[in-house]
């Protein structure tokens, strides 16, 4: 099934949705205000299982507050949020926790803690804070740090950690928290190549494997690589939104990101930047 939206006075654009799986989270129109400025103005946009949706857009378009909406560290001041098609004003921290987890940027580090106990926290909504944890959070938390490549770190403080290690952290814990859906911001800052693709291919076996995720990104060659969908911000609107090969064509790249730049479709689609729009 597809879902068709006029998102613009002069451009009309398809949402792709999977006709058997209901969104796990849906922003409906939502809007927000950072002090006294809205910058989220009637944002929509929805992610199921199994797929990835890419937030892109110029710097301070709205992809970051528009992921604080997600999972509630924003109230929005209009529209709606749907959590597994709860509003999620209705919903406790808890029951978030349970669906939702999120890695932020610039994550803050608590020192004093190891990188697996900093893991190990993403357990935590799934306990009482009087439970210890159980060899089934032991075994999340070991597969975890494996997946992200810090077996070799896992004793380590927080603190004393690089910029890339510590988002590696940061997705770990999220990871986890064992989401239906997966938030992340700029999830390949400070990453070298290496760990970026190696970050990338866990979330598509993730996606693989029934997890949704929205994720925030500049590098629109890994977009167009990686996310199925990709929901474009402007100016805390919402530009277009759909399947990342046709979003992405040669008149919004141009406008929007100001680059000259065509995406080859295929099997793993393509994108070749020509230089400035
Ligand atoms: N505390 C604040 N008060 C007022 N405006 C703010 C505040 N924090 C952020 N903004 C503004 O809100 C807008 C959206 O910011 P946001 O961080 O969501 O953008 P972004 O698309 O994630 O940017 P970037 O790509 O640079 O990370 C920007 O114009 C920013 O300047």
């Amino acid at each position: 099934m597809t879902q068709t939206r006029t998102v613009t006075q002069t451009r009309t654009v398809t949402c792709p949705k999977d006709g058997e799986a209901a969104p796990l989270l849906e922003l409906v129109e939502t809007r927000a205000r950072l002090g006294n400025r809205e910058v989220l103005r009637g944002i929509t946009f929805a992610v199921t299982s199994g797929e990835i949706l890419g937030l892109v857009g110029p710097n301070g378009s709205g992809k970051t507050t528009a992921l604080r909406c997600c999972y509630n560290a924003l109230t929005p001041t209009g529209g709606a949020v749907l959590i597994d098609q709860a509003d999620s004003t209705t919903l406790s921290r808890k029951d978030i926790a349970k669906t939702i987890s999120a890695s932020v940027q610039e994550p803050t580090v608590s020192a004093g803690l190891s990188v697996r106990e900093s893991i190990a926290l993403g357990r935590t909504p799934h306990r009482s804070w009087l439970d210890r944890s159980t060899e089934r959070d032991t075994a999340i938390v070991d597969r975890c740090i494996e997946q992200v490549g810090l077996v070799e770190l896992a004793g380590r403080d927080v603190s004393t950690l690089s910029g890339g290690e510590r988002q590696r952290v940061s997705i770990a814990r999220a990871l986890a928290q064992e989401p239906k859906v997966l938030l992340l911001d700029e999830p390949t800052n400070h990453l070298d190549l290496r760990h970026q693709l190696i970050v990338m291919e866990l979330l598509a076996e993730l996606a693989s494997a029934g997890l949704a995720v929205v994720v925030t990104m500049h590098d629109l060659r890994l977009a167009v690589e990686y996310c199925d969908n990709l929901a474009v911000l402007t100016e805390g609107e919402l530009r277009a939104c759909g399947s990342t090969v046709e979003v992405l064509d040669e008149p919004l790249l141009a406008e929007v990101f100001g680059i000259k730049a065509r995406v080859e479709r295929g099997v793993r689609p393509r994108m070749e930047i020509l230089g400035l729009a």
